[in-house]
């Protein structure tokens, strides 16, 4: 095989539920995951050795060095199969927000390591993939995965859920971005003493029904209070998608981008306009959801 493109979803958290902070700094949470149709398209290649190329909105933003989690996908898949350092060109075609809060990295990471398994031939088990994905990052394992699922743990401990229907989605992409380990940190400082997270059963049923108006009512983001401590003018963006009709208004995981749930896509596309000229967002972005995990898109022999 001479070139392999794997296609990777963002995500959404519709609830994210998280605990106080563990000994080993991460959170225990109850995370809700649900893959939404902005993808990241990864493409690998034979090289004499380990380069990234990024193209796209935010990429200038996205490191270049064995730091992207791309890279490192590339680096740990080649370590357990005993191929020295990868000599793979990685490329990156970004749809997905970078720092917003929509696992855009963790998307690169789950792709890099379908495309290079594919590339080189590794056929590694669906569980060793995950395994490699649980070590890159929280958020990775779902990358993989897509559609929707219940995270326990930091995350990384998913049950796959069924989804009864589509819902339609519209992401406000704010201008710059929030880094997650400073906004754990705030909800730290804002709560200190979390419960157990625990996901809400109300929820769990609106997904499996495809009851969007049950959904609208049960979205939670525990995150949601110290990023808006961090970032106070999302709270204008959230009230102009609510003022444009979004059935339910939260920032996406850890943020910058603001999601809003819609009654269907015609509704989610007056929405976006609702928020384009509100002049409180960067861009507005209209996507269904459940969609599918990382998937290889073309493949050159
Ligand atoms: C908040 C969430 C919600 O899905 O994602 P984003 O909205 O940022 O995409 C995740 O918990 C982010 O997951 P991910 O971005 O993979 O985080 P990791 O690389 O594993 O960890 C980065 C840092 O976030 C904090 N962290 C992450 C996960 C977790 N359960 N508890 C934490 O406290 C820690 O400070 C950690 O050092
Ligand atoms: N492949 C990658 N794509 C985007 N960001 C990356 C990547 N690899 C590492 N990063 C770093 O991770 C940070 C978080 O980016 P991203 O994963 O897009 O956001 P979030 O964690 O909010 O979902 C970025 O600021 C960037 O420095």
């Amino acid at each position: 095989m001479t070139s392999v493109t794997v296609r990777v979803p963002a995500k959404v958290n519709v609830q994210l539920a998280v605990g106080a902070a563990r000994p080993d700094g991460f959170h225990d949470l109850a995370n809700v995951f649900l893959a939404v149709g902005l993808y990241d398209d990864v493409t690998v290649e034979p090289a004499d050795s380990l380069t990234l190329t990024c193209t796209g909105p935010g990429s200038d933003q996205v490191p270049l060095d064995r730091t992207n989690l791309a890279a490192r996908a590339a680096i740990a898949l080649a370590e357990r199969h005993g191929l020295g350092d990868p000599k793979v060109r990685i490329h990156i075609a970004k749809g997905i927000p970078v720092a917003g809060g929509m696992a855009g990295g963790s998307a690169d990471a789950a792709g890099a390591l379908v495309a290079c398994d594919a590339l080189w031939g590794t056929r590694a088990s669906r569980e060793e993939l995950l395994d490699i994905c649980a070590e890159l990052g929280s958020d990775v394992p779902f990358s993989l995965v897509g559609g929707a699922a219940l995270g326990t743990g930091r995350g990384e401990k998913l049950q796959l859920l069924d989804v009864g229907g589509q819902f339609w989605w519209v992401f406000a992409v704010a201008d710059g971005g929030l880094s997650t380990p400073a906004v754990y940190r705030e909800f730290d400082r804002l709560t200190p003493r979390a419960p157990d997270p625990v996901a809400s059963p109300a929820l769990l049923d609106a997904l499996r029904t495809g009851d969007v108006r049950a959904l609208a009512a049960t979205v939670t983001n525990d995150l949601q209070p110290a990023a808006l401590s961090l970032f106070p003018s999302l709270q204008a963006t959230l009230d102009a998608g609510t003022s444009g009709g979004a059935l339910a208004a939260l920032v996406s995981g850890s943020g910058p981008t603001t999601a809003f749930l819609a009654a269907d896509e015609a509704a989610a596309h007056r929405i976006a306009d609702a928020l384009a000229t509100s002049g409180t967002c960067r861009t507005a972005r209209v996507a269904p959801s459940p969609a599918p995990g990382a998937a290889r898109v073309f493949e050159a022999f």
